[in-house]
């Protein structure tokens, strides 16, 4: 156990055997537990339909770590004491009455008098949140200090979203409730909290007075593959706008909290998601993209469709690609746009942000660069972690003429920080709910005002006769969207 490790606690996971649970959660505990990072007798109790004995749960927990946690990160002794700590409860979600099978699990002696910490990870689709939250509270497993997390999405619109926050909010407290979006999870995601107010060099020139616009992209490689079902009734504008997108959007263009906490950076996103400008059918046509990927290619492997997908609905109109314009309509941002892109099967899997700042308003250098390019900060998200600013220098020489070079200073987390592992978000994420710090998690109200906003573009799009713009797999989306920029003289950072 380091000095960091947060007090003794039971983490029950729902959907424990569901994919995000394997690929993301179990993993991300086991880091937690090779770090020295869960206290000693803490428990794990996966919560799933299927039953098993109690002598096979090592095994199957031991064999999703070797799946899911490359085979050199793997170390004996933290495998088995990992092992060790798990439980599981078979339990149908939508039972209520079984869920004093989890009571008893949960209510032992020592937890009873040490008042010990409980978490539950709803790792289940959304609409079994009420079950759950009735069923635990059913059997008083939803008293304090017991603390709740849920996944995204939280609803598919509004008036779902705020369906399920009731729900919810009637047997946990805002204050026991960690809504998750990964991306706040991300260390170059929080980066953007120390860039902007630890560097007065980027604070001072952090409005509408040094700034151009700003771009953040968020593309993906991969198709929809398995999640045809769900990401058909969802699209690219709820499964990534919603939450990941307008997330860092949020980060990037709010004042200044007074303080690092939950409250002070909660209140400060809000502000900007009310100040986004409304996107609806007067103006949707000239600042949205939708597109859908057609056969092309992942790399060098060639790949189908999304209409061609397995379990793929004839003729679906569900997006792929979205690519705005979006406005924040404050003091700070007047008349700045954000363009956000982000899409499935795009060339290679990138996440960055791009401020562009002004450029000179005279140009002492025209004789030899008559166009001076603007300086840019680019955010690397993910891959390679990093930070760039481009700016220009004078190229060394004595001739007769200053001749400028665009230049990169280029911080690259790897080199910068000597290759120091950069944890998964869900460790982050699930180590800040023991703590019980809610500041990267979402704030109802926040869930509330990014649906009201998404909302209106899609009630937009569905007053049109158009469908989404094909692209090919492997492209960066719809020409649309490089026109999207074209129109405003800028284009796209590539
Ligand atoms: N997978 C991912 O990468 C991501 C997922 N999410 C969100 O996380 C949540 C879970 O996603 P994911 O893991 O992919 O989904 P899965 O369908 O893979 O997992 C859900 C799990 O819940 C179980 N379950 C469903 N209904 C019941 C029930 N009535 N009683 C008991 N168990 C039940 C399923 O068991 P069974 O198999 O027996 O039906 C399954 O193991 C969703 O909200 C998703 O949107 C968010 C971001 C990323
Ligand atoms: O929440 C989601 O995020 C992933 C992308 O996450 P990343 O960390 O790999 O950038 C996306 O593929 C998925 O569709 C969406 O539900």
């Amino acid at each position: 156990m380091t000095k960091d490790c947060p007090k003794c606690c039971d983490m029950v996971l729902f959907g424990a055997l569901g994919d995000l649970a394997r690929r993301k959660l179990i993993p991300a505990l086991y880091q937690l537990e090779k770090a020295g990072l869960i206290a000693a007798d803490s428990r794990i109790v996966g919560v799933a339909r299927e039953s098993f004995e109690a002598s096979e749960v090592n095994q199957k927990v031991e064999d999703i770590v070797r799946q899911f946690v490359a085979a050199d990160a793997i170390e004996t002794d933290s495998l088995a004491r990992f092992c060790k700590r798990f439980h599981f409860v078979a339990l149908d979600f939508t039972d209520t009455e079984s869920y004093q099978n989890l009571a008893t699990v949960l209510n032992t002696q020592a937890a009873t008098e040490q008042k010990r910490q409980r978490i539950y990870y709803l790792a289940t689709p959304p609409a079994l949140y009420s079950a759950i939250c009735a069923g635990l509270s059913e059997v008083g497993l939803n008293a304090e200090p017991a603390r709740i997390i849920l996944e995204k999405p939280i609803g598919h619109n509004l008036a779902s979203s705020k369906e399920i926050n009731e729900h919810v909010g009637a047997h946990f407290n805002e204050s026991q409730i960690y809504r998750i979006d990964h991306y706040l999870g991300k260390e170059t995601v929080l980066n953007l909290l120390a860039l902007r107010f630890a560097n007065s060099l980027f604070s001072n020139n952090w409005d509408h007075n040094a700034v151009d616009h700003v771009q953040i992209t968020a593309a993906e490689q991969v198709g929809v593959e398995g999640r045809w079902s769900y990401y058909d009734d969802a699209g690219q504008l709820r499964d990534m706008v919603q939450n990941h997108l307008l997330q860092v959007l949020s980060l990037i263009a709010m004042e200044p909290p007074s303080r690092l906490d939950a409250e002070s950076i909660r209140d400060e996103k809000l502000k900007v998601l009310k100040s986004l400008r409304p996107i609806n059918h007067s103006n949707s046509q000239q600042l949205t993209v939708r597109g859908q990927y057609t056969s092309g290619f992942a790399g060098d492997k060639k790949v189908p469709g999304y209409l061609d997908e397995p379990n793929a609905r004839e003729n679906s109109s569900t997006e792929t690609f979205v690519a705005l314009k979006a406005h924040i309509d404050n003091w700070r941002w007047a008349g700045v746009p954000f363009y956000l892109r982000t899409g499935k099967r795009m060339p290679e899997k990138r996440s960055e942000v791009v401020i562009t700042f002004k450029k000179q308003p005279h140009n002492i250098f025209h004789e030899t660069l008559p166009d001076l390019p603007p300086n840019k900060l680019i955010i690397r998200l993910q891959p390679d972690e990093g930070v760039e600013v481009q700016m220009l220098n004078k190229i060394p020489g004595l001739g007769k003429r200053m001749q400028l070079k665009a230049t990169t200073l280029d911080l690259s987390f790897d080199e910068t920080f000597k290759k120091k592992r950069i944890a998964d978000a869900y460790e982050r994420l699930l180590l800040e709910v023991m703590h019980g710090n809610q500041y990267l998690f979402v704030h109802r109200q926040e869930v509330e005002h990014a649906w009201d906003w998404v909302d209106s573009i899609i009630a937009a799009w569905e007053t049109t006769e158009a469908t989404p713009k094909p692209y090919p797999a492997g492209s960066w989306g719809p020409v649309a969207a490089v026109s999207l920029l074209a129109q405003d003289g800028r284009e796209w950072d590539e």
